[in-house]
């Protein structure tokens, strides 16, 4: 059906020449990505009837609002979603549920409706995954039923002005009072105001907040508990409540960001959240299976991330292809015609591996979801939590490196853009001041992989006793009988290069670590003079993870012998690219000589022509509607110039040929000068 749409639609020469031979079939992969034809079909669905409705416009370019009204669109709009969503029989009709909420959210609202942040994205991500993943069934039913039908909005409160990755710090303390049977919710100093958390500011009247359990003197730790911050109806921030907007940000500006304080606020004992620890009436605290387990909505936010940063790239790879197959630019040969600026083998190194890294992102994304789901499916029925060391290394060290390389490739699909990138009405902007802070959100980057790095050493030292090892870091009960170099050149020949490397990078930082406690350091400070070589085990680490899920993707790949092909080169493409990156710690390894990156190299270059043809029909296959993409440059008919000057035009300063502040500032001084 989409096939068929696509020979009908207009589009620029130089687009139909890209689009006119195609050797897979695309609709299989837009398939993938969107988890099945099914899904593919809801989707589009959902987008015919989300983009037809006139509410859901805005009234004019978010660009040229003000910070309030800006708020006040994205709140009017994602009302009327939920609204609608819940209302719409023709929404009923396409089989509503979490799969069609799921794509509503990530692929078509995120991107195409809340351009610049949701005010609402809090309540659907965290606070329901409170709900969902941290209460027990009696709380659930009391508190779901009001989240699902927007009675109550809320959000997750965690950071603090003093501390948001140090989760010990937390300030905020939830004293039990047995004689009432409440917990005093208080911010003892300016330090633990809640700080950041979205849709805080002026959206939510609950808040899931992390606070330390005190009971009788002794504190527990930090705990999730439901607090009201606002008045049911008036919306009046309750008594013993501070509550407001932090201010403008690099990006995400239409979510209002909050702070929060708490001046010994009283909850009922039953608003704690007590999935997995409790307290109960006479006091007694009942421990959790793992401590851990109430950072539960962080660990499914990080999963969530992924998968948010792979849309991210996808939509910066379409305009940055679609550019540069219809921008003209310079001479190959003198007095010829300008070429297409994809013809330029550094422009393809640009695109073409950003295009196989959304395949190598989400691959590793869903095997990430299917050991998240193992997890909380082992936690539901009560039996061990193995896993969890394995599901929080991974989360953290998948996280950390999607955001990194995501963040990084948005940045150069910008670049690839030259001067018209910069505009905002590219959307490459505003594409990337969404996408950068998820290195800092949900656990910043360096700390993630520092976790990493503390799974990796313990997994070491298991390993050189022989222990049992994690799934991710089996590998390393080769690490005493394996040569350090590799032989063969194959993507499973580059996959152990990157497993021996991390190997001789443990190894070393390892006896480093060694002989600073023999010397008598401290282990905490020896691990902190570490670091920096921990940090960069962990992203080679990271690295081999990705790598490794891409080739066993597609081993296991049942579809068509064409995208079976095409997804053969760009996993290629991606190996060879992230080796060729990383060539001086496989080379410091051992693990490669200078001849095989030679090698490498000249095969990355056939690889990039050999998929230049290609380029347009791969990101035309992500099937990312354009208003999806909102950009002057990406767009699939790839009018760019009349897109561009069109978008100059409703400049608000082009209403008039000469502004008021021409006759209050410019015109004195010329006549001055006269
Ligand atoms: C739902 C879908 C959503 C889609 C999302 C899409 C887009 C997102 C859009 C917007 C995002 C908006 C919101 C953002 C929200 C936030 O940012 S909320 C705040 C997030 N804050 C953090 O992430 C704080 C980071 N800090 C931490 O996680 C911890 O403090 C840290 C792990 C750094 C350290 O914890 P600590 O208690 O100090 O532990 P230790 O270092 O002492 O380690 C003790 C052992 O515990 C293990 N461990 C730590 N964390 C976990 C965990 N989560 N799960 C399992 N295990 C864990 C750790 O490995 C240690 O184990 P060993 O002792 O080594 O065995
Ligand atoms: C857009 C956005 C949305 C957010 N939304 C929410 C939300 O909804 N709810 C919420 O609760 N929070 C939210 N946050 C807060 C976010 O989770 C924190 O900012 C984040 O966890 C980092 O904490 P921090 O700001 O305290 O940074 P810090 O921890 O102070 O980090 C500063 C620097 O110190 C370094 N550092 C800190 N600790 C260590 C260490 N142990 N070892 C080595 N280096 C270290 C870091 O690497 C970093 O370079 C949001 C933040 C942003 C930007």
């Amino acid at each position: 059906m989409a096939g068929k749409q696509v020979q009908v639609r207009f589009c620029v020469p130089d687009l139909q020449k890209e689009r006119a031979n195609c050797s897979f079939n695309k609709e299989e992969i837009t398939n993938i990505f969107d988890g099945g034809e099914h899904n593919t079909e809801t989707r589009r669905k959902l987008q015919n009837i989300i983009f037809s409705d006139p509410n859901l416009q805005d009234p004019i370019p978010p660009d040229y609002m003000s910070h309030e009204q800006r708020y006040e669109n994205e709140l009017r709009k994602a009302v009327y979603v939920m609204k609608k969503f819940m209302t719409d029989p023709q929404l009923q009709d396409i089989g509503g549920g979490p799969e069609a909420i799921k794509w509503m959210y990530n692929s078509i609202l995120r991107h195409a409706i809340h351009k610049d942040g949701n005010p609402l994205m809090l309540h659907f991500g965290m606070f329901l995954g409170a709900i969902m993943g941290q209460m027990s069934e009696e709380q659930q039913a009391e508190w779901l039923p009001k989240a699902m039908s927007g009675e109550i909005i809320g959000t997750y409160t965690q950071t603090e002005l003093g501390h948001g990755t140090f989760l010990r710090g937390l300030e905020t303390t939830a004293t039990y009072d047995p004689v009432t049977d409440e917990f005093i919710i208080h911010s003892p100093t300016i330090t633990a105001t809640k700080w950041w958390p979205g849709g805080l500011g002026k959206t939510s009247s609950f808040a899931v907040v992390m606070a330390q359990l005190h009971i009788r003197g002794q504190n527990y730790g930090p705990h999730p508990f439901v607090v009201q911050l606002r008045e049911h109806v008036t919306h009046a921030s309750r008594p013993g409540i501070t509550v407001g907007e932090i201010g403008p940000r690099l990006g995400l500006n239409s979510n209002d960001n909050g702070f929060l304080r708490f001046d010994n606020v009283r909850i009922p004992r039953t608003n704690m959240v007590m999935k997995h620890s409790k307290v109960l009436k006479d006091g007694t605290y009942v421990k959790p299976k793992s401590a851990k387990l109430s950072y539960g909505v962080m660990v499914l936010t990080r999963v969530g991330i992924c998968y948010d940063v792979c849309w991210q790239l996808m939509r910066a790879t379409t305009i940055a292809t679609r550019y540069a197959a219809v921008r003209h630019q310079s001479e190959l040969e003198v007095g010829e015609a300008e070429p297409q600026i994809i013809e330029y083998q550094t422009q393809q190194y640009k695109v073409l591996p950003m295009i196989a890294s959304v395949y190598a992102i989400w691959f590793a994304a869903d095997t990430l979801r299917h050991t998240y789901m193992e997890v909380q499916k082992n936690i539901n029925k009560g039996s061990d939590l193995d896993l969890l060391p394995e599901l929080h290394a991974s989360s953290c060290a998948l996280k950390a490196l999607f955001s990194t390389d995501v963040t990084d490739g948005i940045s150069v699909m910008r670049l690839g853009c030259g001067g018209h990138g910069y505009l905002a009405s590219s959307n490459l902007p505003r594409i990337y001041t969404s996408t950068t802070p998820s290195q800092t959100y949900e656990g910043e980057n360096t700390v993630l992989w520092l976790q990493v790095a503390r799974f990796l050493i313990k997994s070491f030292r298991e390993a050189s006793k022989g222990g049992r090892l994690q799934p991710s870091v089996a590998y390393f009960k080769n690490h005493q009988t394996q040569t350090r170099r590799i032989t063969d050149l194959s993507n499973s020949g580059l996959v152990s290069g990157y497993e021996r490397s991390v190997l001789s990078m443990l190894e070393a930082v390892a006896k480093q670590l060694q002989q600073y406690s023999e010397e008598g350091m401290r282990y905490e400070h020896a691990w902190n003079a570490c670091s920096v070589r921990l940090v960069n085990v962990a992203k080679v680490h990271a690295r081999y993870i990705v790598c490794d899920q891409f080739v066993k993707a597609l081993a296991k790949y049942e579809g068509s012998s064409g995208v079976r092909q095409i997804m053969d080169q760009l996993c290629r493409l991606y190996m060879i690219y992230s080796v060729t990156n990383d060539q001086g710690i496989l080379l410091k390894s051992g693990a490669l000589t200078p001849d095989q990156c030679n090698l490498l190299e000249e095969e990355l270059g056939e690889l990039l022509a050999a998929l230049r043809p290609e380029a347009v029909n791969l990101v035309d296959a992500f099937d990312l509607h354009d208003e999806v993409l909102d950009s002057t440059l990406g767009a699939w008919d790839g009018d760019v110039y009349n897109r561009l000057y069109n978008e100059a035009m409703k400049s608000p300063l082009n209403k008039v040929d000469v502004p008021d502040a021409y006759y209050k500032y410019l015109q004195p001084l010329m006549k001055s000068n006269l």
